[in-house]
């Protein structure tokens, strides 16, 4: 029966769900089959009395569909909103990102130009320095023997006056007012008329800082100072004028000399004067800070008289044989007191020759006096006598005889 079908009602059949299949399916029987029609009646009935539970549990499935579908379109909606409002954002950001991009360009620009501004200032400054270093190396080596004393003067007198303490010029702004220096120099008669010793300390106690602004005094004395080096220190120091701080108009036969541990201050840029001024270079004999460990001296100068007199007291770091002071840390000292000597009576100058004679050792610990006295001075050398005496001058430890040849800063910054 079934294979006999017609294909239309088949294909009918094979798109109706499988219940519907099965009752259909009987009913066709029942019309072409002819047989037994009221059991077949009750068959459908039963069938589509089946149908409706099938059809409500149909409409539920349908209704959940239904709600699903809703919710989905209601979800691809809010999707559908948060994608806009993205692209908005994107939209802004894309925006912002191009307004930022520009900005930094600008900003990269304006650095650039400031950046190569600041080169070009660098560079004029540099160049100003130079100039100027230039102007001091061409004024120092000028014939007149004056100005080349004056220049040393400048530059060794500038720390042995007080008043160079009171300066805090930087480095650099110090260069920069070489010019005025120089201007002051040009215009001062002892460049004319003869050295003149006072005035000169005069002029050098007017340059800028070249030096340490507030440097610490070295040559006051410490708690290490033993009473000897005390005594004599005040016998020396109380027949200097304390009244005033300017050597020139200090009435008093002696002047003590301040003692710093940093001569030259560093100054950028200059290829001359930066080739002297070295920013770690410290004096040798002022570089250990633990007070009374190494060289502990005062120098005092009497300018009438033409002499120094150097109070020493050795540090237990400076023993050469056992307890006693070294050979070469008394060297030391004899040359910084007779090259300070040498540089008040003729500027600028370098130790050419040194001999020394050691008679008695000194103990270590122990306070001595170096006095040094001018033998002569011939052109550009200056012949010094130095003597080391034990403090109340029974003991002859050491004597000394030094010679200094004057020399231009072009020489010191050629050495
Ligand atoms: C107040 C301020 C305080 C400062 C605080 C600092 C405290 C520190 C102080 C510390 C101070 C520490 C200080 C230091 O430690 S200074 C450091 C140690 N010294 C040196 O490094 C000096 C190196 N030498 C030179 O630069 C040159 O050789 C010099 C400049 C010396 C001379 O070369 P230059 O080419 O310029 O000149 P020249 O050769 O035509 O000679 C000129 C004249 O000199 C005579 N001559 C030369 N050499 C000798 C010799 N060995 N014995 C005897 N005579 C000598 C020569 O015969 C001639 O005489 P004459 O033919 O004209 O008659």
């Amino acid at each position: 029966m079934t294979a006999s079908m017609p294909h239309a009602a088949g294909a009918a059949a094979a798109e109706d769900p499988p219940i519907l299949q099965s009752g259909l399916h009987r009913s066709r029987t029942v019309t072409h089959g002819h047989a037994e029609p009221e059991s077949e009646v009750a068959t459908m009935k039963k069938t589509v009395m089946g149908i409706g539970p099938m059809l409500q549990s149909l409409n539920v499935m349908n209704e959940e569909l239904r709600k699903r579908k809703d919710n989905l379109l209601r979800d691809k909606l809010v999707l559908e909103e948060s994608i806009v409002t993205c692209n908005k954002e994107k939209d802004e950001d894309t925006t912002k990102l191009s307004e930022a991009s520009e900005s930094l360009k600008k900003l990269k620009t304006e650095h650039d130009d400031g950046k190569a501004n600041a080169q070009k200032e660098i560079e004029s400054l540099k160049q100003q320095i130079l100039d100027r270093d230039k102007a001091i190396c061409a004024l120092v080596d000028t014939t007149k023997a004056e100005a080349r004393k004056l220049c040393g003067l400048v530059i060794w007198y500038r720390i042995i006056t007080h008043k160079c303490r009171k300066t805090r010029d930087c480095s650099l702004s110090s260069v920069l007012r070489v010019e005025q220096t120089l201007r002051i120099l040009k215009t001062r008669p002892s460049l004319h008329t003869g050295f003149q010793a006072d005035k000169l300390i005069h002029t050098t106690v007017r340059l800028p800082g070249i030096f340490s602004p507030r440097p610490r005094d070295f040559s006051l004395p410490n708690s290490s100072w033993s009473p000897k080096m005390m005594e004599l220190y005040d016998h020396y120091n109380s027949q200097c004028d304390l009244e005033t701080e300017d050597i020139e108009s200090q009435k008093g036969p002696w002047i003590r000399l301040p003692s710093y541990n940093r001569i030259l201050k560093y100054a950028k840029g200059g290829v001359y004067l930066s080739k002297i001024m070295q920013s770690k270079a410290r004096l040798f004999t002022r570089n250990v800070y633990q007070v009374g460990a190494s060289f502990e001296y005062v120098i005092f100068l009497n300018k009438e008289e033409k002499k120094c007199v150097c109070l020493f007291q050795a540090g237990h770091l400076l023993e050469g044989p056992p307890g006693h002071v070294h050979g070469g840390a008394i060297a030391t000292m004899i040359d910084t007191v007779t090259g300070t000597h040498a540089t008040f009576l003729s500027g600028l100058v370098v130790t050419a020759n040194l001999n020394i004679n050691y008679r008695n050792a000194i103990p270590l610990g122990s306070t001595v006096i170096l006095e040094s006295t001018l033998d002569h001075i011939e052109g550009r050398k200056t012949h010094i006598n130095c003597k080391v005496t034990s403090a109340d001058g029974s003991k002859v430890h050491t004597e000394a005889t030094a010679l200094f040849v004057s020399i231009s800063v072009s020489h010191l910054m050629g050495m």
